[in-house]
């Protein structure tokens, strides 16, 4: 069943400067206990997206389209209602654990503030659950009561991702959730997110810059470039069958140890700057294979019949958008 149903999502910050125009366009499904990665350099939109779902973007950012959980419009709901369900049904794990864990607080209170907000179990019951989501992530229930600086960073990442299932939610948007470990610790917390995925049957948006990290865990990938969805596919297509020319140069600019002679190759210029994005295609001025109609008009959001998406020229006009 779709368990988040994005359609035309589009998001523009407002600055001293004028409007940054993050996300634009962007519409994806995502079922139940699917993992879809969302990939592409940084600057391109992907926390925008996932920040827009969780209804955590500053006040005065311009959020339009549709955000549909389970049916209903996360983007239009009332803040109140949005707090209940943040947190409990949509929970999020962010790349530094530090800034989001209070210094000030022993692990269990984390654990108490967010079932309280969001159940009126007793204490007891609270910390019974809180003993048990820690053992879940790999850490002795005795650290309830050690303040976050006590513990290194893997485990930190490990309390976050056991305080966001801790009220066993339907979807879990996690953001760079490992990159700032180091590289054997990125490879244990990815795991067990998929572990846990697997016991408790959720749904997950990990958003990365990385390849390799959705290359072991997403499903479907969704390939973000200046703001635009510029392909949305399942990961064996993404790999095996890479549609976008950005998506092709992406892919050739990983290390891959597997095709040991492969030539390695970066992609030359920069992203669009979203103050001020060009018309057309946001990565014309980059590609090899740009037309002259690239620079001039939006590339359509072409559908192929097995069910890929691809937002460039070179596909024709499929199903304008
Ligand atoms: N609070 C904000 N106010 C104004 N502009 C912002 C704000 N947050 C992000 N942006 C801009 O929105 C665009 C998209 O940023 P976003 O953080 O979503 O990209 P990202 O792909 O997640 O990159 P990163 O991995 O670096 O976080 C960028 O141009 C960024 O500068």
């Amino acid at each position: 069943m779709m368990l988040l149903q994005l359609e035309d999502l589009t998001v523009s910050y407002k600055t001293r400067e004028g409007r940054v125009l993050a996300v634009e366009n962007v519409s994806l499904p995502l079922e139940e206990k699917e993992t879809l990665g969302l990939v592409g350099e940084s600057g391109c939109g992907k926390s925008t997206m996932g920040g827009a779902i969780l209804g955590i973007l500053p006040r005065e950012t311009k959020i339009t389209g549709k955000a549909l959980f389970s049916g209903i419009d996360l983007i239009s709901m009332p803040s109140k209602r949005l707090r209940q369900i943040r947190g409990k049904e949509i929970s999020m794990i962010f790349q530094d654990p530090m800034t989001s864990l209070n210094p000030v607080m022993k692990l269990k209170d984390h654990f108490l503030e967010t079932i309280n907000t969001h159940t009126d179990i007793s204490k007891e019951e609270a910390l019974a659950l809180s003993e048990r989501a820690l053992q879940e992530v790999g850490i002795s229930s005795n650290r309830l009561n050690d303040y976050p600086f006590q513990l290194s960073g893997g485990m930190r990442q490990r309390v976050m991702i056991a305080l966001s299932l801790v009220l066993n939610p339907k979807l879990v948007i996690a953001d760079e959730p490992t990159t700032s470990l180091d590289v054997i610790v990125q490879a244990q917390i990815l795991q067990l997110l998929k572990g846990l995925q697997n016991k408790f049957k959720m749904a997950m948006i990990l958003i990365t810059h990385d390849l390799g990290v959705v290359a072991e865990a997403a499903d479907n990938i969704g390939v973000m470039y200046g703001g635009h969805l510029v392909e949305y596919a399942s990961k064996r297509k993404v790999y095996k069958d890479p549609l976008h020319p950005y998506t092709k140069d992406l892919l050739a600019s990983v290390p891959n140890t597997k095709i040991e002679d492969r030539e390695l190759r970066f992609i030359p210029g920069y992203p669009p700057n979203l103050m001020n994005p060009p018309r057309g295609c946001r990565y014309a001025d980059r590609c090899s294979k740009a037309m002259k109609i690239c620079s001039e008009k939006t590339p359509p959001n072409v559908q192929t019949d097995d069910g890929r998406l691809v937002k460039c020229w070179l596909y024709g006009e499929g199903e304008v958008k």
